[in-house]
């Protein structure tokens, strides 16, 4: 997946650079600290999950990281670029993005939403219809459901059409917001082995989740976030053995427990 459709020519990212790179960023929203000092390193192609209760910061950070909002301090490089800086704009092509509350447009049908992104996404007329069987094939969706308005489909076959919207245009980082909340066993278990499948072409992930189990089965490193700081960062494997815990769920419990009795 990763050689196709244009690279950007000198993207500013060594090849051992981290694809993110977050030092102590912090957010307010006027009284409230939404982030308090977080880090976070995103190698490149790995699966990497960040793993909050509700309100610890996750889609304030997501929304940083694609530039949509900006910190107020610390130090952030996505890509090799810092989101705040003019040369970002360039670099917002190679991230795909699905926030926690994303809907397709409902009156378009599939084929038509697909379309309506890849002529967006295109940079010559000749790469939307590759785009849009990109789509297609990651989405999954028969020809009869595609030719269906997305408002008549069930949730889970909205989230896939969502990530397969953020991933047609192949970009290096994608960054899915709670990607199963909502949907059930059957159709979380889908977008999940989507995901996984989708990781091993090539394509960073970065996963916004409150879902233990979810982050156990998809991350290949995880990042702890409570109350807007980052608690830890490695593989489940790590995350287990540094708490003495027996699953990722127990870990972050006792993560967030040792923060809480250390009053900072
Ligand atoms: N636009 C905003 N204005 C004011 N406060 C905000 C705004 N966005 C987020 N916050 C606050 O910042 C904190 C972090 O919110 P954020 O949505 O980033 O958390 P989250 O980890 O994504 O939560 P959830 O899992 O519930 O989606 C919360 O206290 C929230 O109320």
């Amino acid at each position: 997946m990763e050689a196709a459709l244009g690279r950007p020519a000198g993207l500013p990212l060594d090849n051992n650079e981290n694809v993110v790179e977050a030092l102590e960023v912090t957010k307010r929203f006027g009284k409230t600290p939404a982030l308090r000092g977080v880090n976070l390193q995103v190698k490149r192609g790995e699966v990497h999950v960040i793993a909050g209760h509700n309100g610890a910061g996750k889609s304030t950070l997501f929304k940083i990281i694609i530039g949509l909002i900006r910190r107020d301090s610390g130090s952030l490089k996505v890509l090799g670029v810092d989101p705040s800086a003019p040369s970002w704009r360039k670099l917002v092509r190679y991230i795909g993005y699905v926030p926690e509350d994303a809907s397709p447009y409902e009156r378009l049908t599939g084929y038509e939403y697909l379309r309506f992104f890849a002529r967006l996404y295109a940079r010559d007329p000749s790469e939307v219809e590759e785009m849009v069987k990109v789509g297609v094939n990651i989405a999954g969706l028969s020809d009869r459901d595609l030719r269906r308005k997305a408002g008549e489909y069930s949730n889970g076959m909205k989230r896939r059409l969502l990530i397969a919207r953020a991933l047609m245009h192949r970009p290096l980082l994608v960054l899915l917001d709670e990607p199963t909340n909502g949907l059930d066993v059957f159709s979380a278990h889908e977008v999940r082995t989507m995901i996984k499948s989708l990781s091993r072409t090539g394509v960073t992930f970065v996963i916004a989740t409150h879902n233990m189990a979810e982050a156990e089965y998809l991350a290949d490193r995880v990042t702890f976030m409570a109350y807007g700081k980052s608690l830890f960062a490695g593989s489940p494997k790590e995350a287990r053995e540094s708490f003495g815990a027996e699953n990722l769920e127990e870990a972050f419990v006792k993560a967030v427990k040792s923060y809480e009795d250390r009053g900072d």
